[in-house]
């Protein structure tokens, strides 16, 4: 081949690789490249360490059991998947229903804002968003209702992200957010004018104490949203095939134990709330929320190639591998889940604190 050649094929197989590796695979957010997967707070070295930690949780059932440790193994699992998620998936770490017409990030954005409108705040209200992420719900929710957002997240990383991407966006005036434990929050009693938590609450080993916490917080007559993830009516605890994808779906998302949609509201009534609505979202005629997991299988496979040639040349961190396998499983059982219908990541409810506290009997 001529130097001129040589030349052509050289600029092409960089400009394929540059592709490759920086511009294909990101979110349709765009906010993490390839090359800039990290395990969050923790250094790369010991990315395969926390790994197989997280991993050990599961092999010590008792252990997932002893509350207290709960928090700490989540905070572990969101260092070790927050970079994939926010690169694979985007800035909100939550499924929604498919809008037939509307692109993900539309129907992403649709689900946030049914949220906020729901707990009916005002420009100016103080609202809360319990396990807020990397903050994507958080700030499209304070574009549209113009409100002031507080997030609270157990995980150091995502609040260094939220708070990048919310400068970026040019939502910090509306939009804080601070690390800290749901279970047990650095705030004032009767402080905000409503709360809501997408897909965060599953992560309370007692369902209870988290709500209880936010009924604290709330001001008596607001509201609060919750998406929660469950079982269904659908579910059969004596399937074999039921127990391994819910067991599988746990593992592969940092889950204590999935709770069965009829405990939501008892335990929402037991801390104090008024139920003022139950739907799960999930359910027809909205369309499936798990095609978008389904479409993305060749993604995944290119991702996991990427991935690979990434660690072993040091640029991404040893154990990415393993933690971008257990996603690519994940994504398998929870798309399972969704199928059979024996799973929800959205079923909703709506609660009030009440104006005067229930009379002890
Ligand atoms: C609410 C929670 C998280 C829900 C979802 C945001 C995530 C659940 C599974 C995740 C993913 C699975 C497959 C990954 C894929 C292999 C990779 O190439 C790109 C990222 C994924 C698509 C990733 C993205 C986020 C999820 C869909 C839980 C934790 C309570
Ligand atoms: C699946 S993510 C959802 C994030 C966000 N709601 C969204 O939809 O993008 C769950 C969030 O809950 C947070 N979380 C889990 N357990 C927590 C705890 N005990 N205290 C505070 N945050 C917690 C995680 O750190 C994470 O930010």
């Amino acid at each position: 081949m001529d130097p001129f050649g040589l030349f052509c094929t050289g600029a092409l197989l960089a400009c394929g690789l540059y592709w490759f590796v920086c511009l294909l695979g990101p979110a349709e957010q765009k906010g993490k490249r390839a090359v800039d997967l990290s395990g969050g707070s923790i250094s790369a070295e010991k990315v395969q360490d926390n790994y197989k930690q997280y991993w050990s949780f599961f092999r010590q059932p008792k252990e997932i059991e002893t509350a207290e440790k709960v928090p700490d193994f989540v905070d572990t699992f969101y260092n070790l998947v927050t970079d994939i998620y926010e690169w694979g998936w985007g800035q909100s770490f939550h499924f929604s229903p498919s809008i037939r017409g509307k692109s993900h990030r539309d129907a992403t954005r649709l689900h946030e804002e049914m949220a906020v409108d729901l707990i009916e705040v005002k420009p100016g209200d103080r609202v809360l968003d319990v396990g807020c992420g990397v903050g994507g719900p958080m700030r499209a929710i304070a574009a549209h209702s113009r409100a002031n957002v507080v997030g609270i997240t157990i995980n150091e990383y995502q609040v260094n992200r939220a708070r990048l991407h919310n400068k970026k966006a040019g939502l910090d005036s509306l939009c804080e957010v601070v690390c800290g434990n749901f279970l047990e929050m650095p705030f004032k009693d009767n402080t905000f004018d409503g709360a809501y938590s997408i897909e965060a609450t599953c992560h309370a080993p007692k369902l209870e104490e988290v709500y209880a916490e936010v009924f604290r917080v709330l001001k008596p007559g607001s509201l609060y949203v919750s998406y929660e993830w469950v079982t269904t009516d659908k579910y059969r605890g004596d399937n074999p095939e039921h127990v391994e994808v819910i067991q599988g779906i746990e593992r592969g998302d940092a889950l204590p134990g999935l709770r069965n949609y009829k405990d939501i509201a008892e335990v929402a009534k037991k801390v104090g709330f008024e139920v003022v609505k139950e739907k799960d979202l999930a359910k027809p005629p909205a369309l499936p929320w798990w095609t978008r997991l389904k479409m993305g299988r060749i993604a995944y496979w290119r991702n996991h190639i990427l991935v690979t040639v990434l660690a072993a040349i040091g640029i991404a961190p040893k154990g990415t591998v393993d933690v971008h396998e257990m996603l690519f499983k994940t994504a398998d059982y929870l798309t399972r889940g969704g199928d059979s219908g024996i799973f929800s990541p959205m079923h909703m409810i709506l609660l009030r604190k009440p104006q005067v506290p229930p009379t002890q009997s």
